[in-house]
């Protein structure tokens, strides 16, 4: 690892250029003094985020940001404002920090009246603003602290004195339940080494978790040359890797903040740590994916939208895992007798074909009594979310909804895809196997989020499957706005060939015997992915 120049640092007005306005002192509230707020506490406790950041005046990122994400994920934000700056979609033009005795005085009015679950930081321009923040959360205890430990913003502008690292590291981080630094940000905390592989990124999380935090989250956003943002999560023993989708887009000023007060949303809502994490990377990703088109400003890096979900169609609304399309890439679907024949349980193909690289899973287990069913189900759910990989159960709603998994693939001669709408709800992925336009036209009315289209090859693995060949699947995606993944006979010989049909909503290839009924699922894996990514780099 060699080092990294440090970024421009910009002037920071100090304290005293600010003139105080000093207002008639009121006593603090607190439920002794108004008592009638505790009852009414009681009757609807609403999750609480209190973010101590600075003011954004562009509102794309920092407490803007924060409040807008919040309230998205049906949190109440309260805000500490730190400093106020002056940016806009080019950078950031001034700092002006908020006095320290102003910043005293909103922590103690919101923590001394508010009932706050969760405290989440963005910009503490100076140590003694850490401090300060310090002596507050001693004073008032909360459920959870989230550290985004701001200090350059993504422009390249500094926003914290150089002075506020050994204060992040030796007394903020040891009371952080997470800390959320991107790869420059723990390059900073941890002497400038610089961070180019996931190894790197592995390695600046043990040294970050060391200053005490129970998790620490290094974000890959910024890394180069990949077509997956990729975030480490370790919890002192074990890593994880979330996988998300990089989108195309300029508009990604104010991820940082938006994720950190997502996380920080979701504990309030009292989420685990890794779900919190989960929810927040889906939420930014489909915010991202929601605002590509945006022009606001006519700087290199606009804002996204916060509150996207209103202009979705109702099904999604509210929904914690929306679909990504993308993740048809490559879907593994299971067979039991495949793994079987190998030895394998299914939570190990799983886990293998995770391994290898595929982005979707979908049990289909026919050969199995539905308590087993149930408990490989519950095994594997968990297996996917840790992986940031949505797993679907082939026909059984009621194992589904058992196991909280995150859609139903359904066939023609299934129960119907409205019904299965019903049944789940709206924030569910929903598959149907389709072989004409017309199936694929009443599909997308009954709410199908995605069609699966074949055998597009001849297959054994389904009895009396007809064999659609590439102008049968053709037809079905030209017919449909929905996203399609092609299953049947799919291979390491054909899959290319599928994907080179270069039709816009085809989105992948769907495949059981030549991921499962081999002895090495992941290899097999790894080398189907292969092929598809370099079809994909081609088109
Ligand atoms: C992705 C995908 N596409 C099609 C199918 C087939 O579903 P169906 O027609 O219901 O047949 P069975 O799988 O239930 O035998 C699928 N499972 N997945
Ligand atoms: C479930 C299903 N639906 C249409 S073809 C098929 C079987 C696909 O299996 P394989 O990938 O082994 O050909
Ligand atoms: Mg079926």
């Amino acid at each position: 690892m060699s080092c990294s120049p440090p970024p421009p640092i910009l002037r920071l007005h100090p304290p005293s250029s600010i003139s105080s306005f000093s207002s008639p002192r009121r006593p603090h509230l607190s439920p002794r003094t108004c008592p009638w707020r505790l009852a009414a506490a009681r009757e609807m406790p609403w999750p609480h985020v209190l973010t101590v950041a600075g003011s954004d005046s562009s509102a794309g990122a920092g407490i803007q940001a924060d409040v807008k994400a919040c309230a998205a994920l049906g949190a109440y934000c309260s805000s500490v404002i730190t400093a106020v700056t002056a940016q806009n979609t080019a950078g950031v033009q001034g700092v002006h920090l908020v006095p320290e005795e102003l910043i005293r005085e909103q922590l103690q009015s919101v923590l001394s009246d508010m009932s706050v679950d969760v405290v989440k930081t963005g910009m503490l321009p100076s140590a003694g603003i850490i401090k300060i923040l310090c002596e507050s959360l001693q004073k008032f205890s909360v459920k959870a602290l989230v550290v985004d430990p701001v200090m350059v913003s993504t422009s390249g502008d500094s926003l914290s004195d150089p002075s506020t690292l050994t204060y992040y590291r030796d007394e903020l981080f040891a009371m952080a339940d997470i800390v959320t630094p991107n790869v420059k940000e723990a390059s900073k905390l941890l002497g400038g080494v610089s961070l180019h592989t996931i190894a790197d990124m592995r390695d600046a999380a043990e040294s970050i978790y060391k200053f005490g935090p129970r998790y620490v989250l290094v974000k890959g956003g910024d890394m180069p040359d990949s077509s997956e943002a990729i975030d480490v999560f370790y919890d002192g023993k074990e890593f994880v890797e979330f996988r998300g989708h990089r989108i195309k887009t300029h508009n990604t000023h104010g991820t940082g903040c938006t994720l950190a007060s997502s996380i920080a949303a979701e504990l309030a809502k009292g989420s685990s740590m890794l779900n919190a994490v989960q929810v927040a990377k889906n939420f930014v990703e489909s915010a991202l994916h929601h605002s590509k088109d945006l022009v606001i400003g006519n700087g290199p890096q606009g804002p996204f939208d916060h509150l996207f979900r209103l202009k979705c169609p109702p099904y999604n609304i509210g929904s914690e895992r929306r679909f990504n399309p993308d993740s048809l890439f490559l879907y593994a679907v299971t067979d039991s007798r495949m793994n079987k024949r190998w030895g394998h349980s299914i939570e190990d193909a799983v886990k293998a074909a995770i391994e290898g690289g595929a982005t979707i899973v979908q049990l289909r287990e026919k050969d199995i009594e539905s308590r087993a069913f149930l408990e490989a189900a519950k095994a594997c759910m968990d297996i996917c979310r840790s992986s940031g990989v949505p797993l679907l159960i082939n026909d059984r709603v009621d194992i589904a909804l058992a196991c909280n998994a995150d859609g139903v693939h359904v066939g023609q001669s299934d129960i119907s895809a409205r019904e299965v709408r019903e049944l789940l709800g709206p924030g569910k992925i929903i598959g149907v196997s389709c072989k004409t336009p017309a199936q694929a036209e009443q599909a997308w009315r009954d709410g199908a989020d995605y069609l699966g289209c074949g055998g597009v090859f001849p297959t054994t693995t389904k009895a009396n499957n007809p064999t659609l060949g590439f102008e049968g699947l053709k037809a079905v995606c030209l017919a449909s706005k929905l996203p399609v993944v092609a299953i049947g006979g799919i291979n390491a010989t054909n899959a290319g060939s599928v994907m080179e049909l270069g039709v816009p909503n085809l989105k992948g290839v769907a495949v059981v015997s030549a991921l499962f009924d081999r002895e090495c699922v992941s290899t097999e894996t790894r080398n189907l992915r292969s092929i598809l990514t370099s079809v994909r780099c081609l088109a």
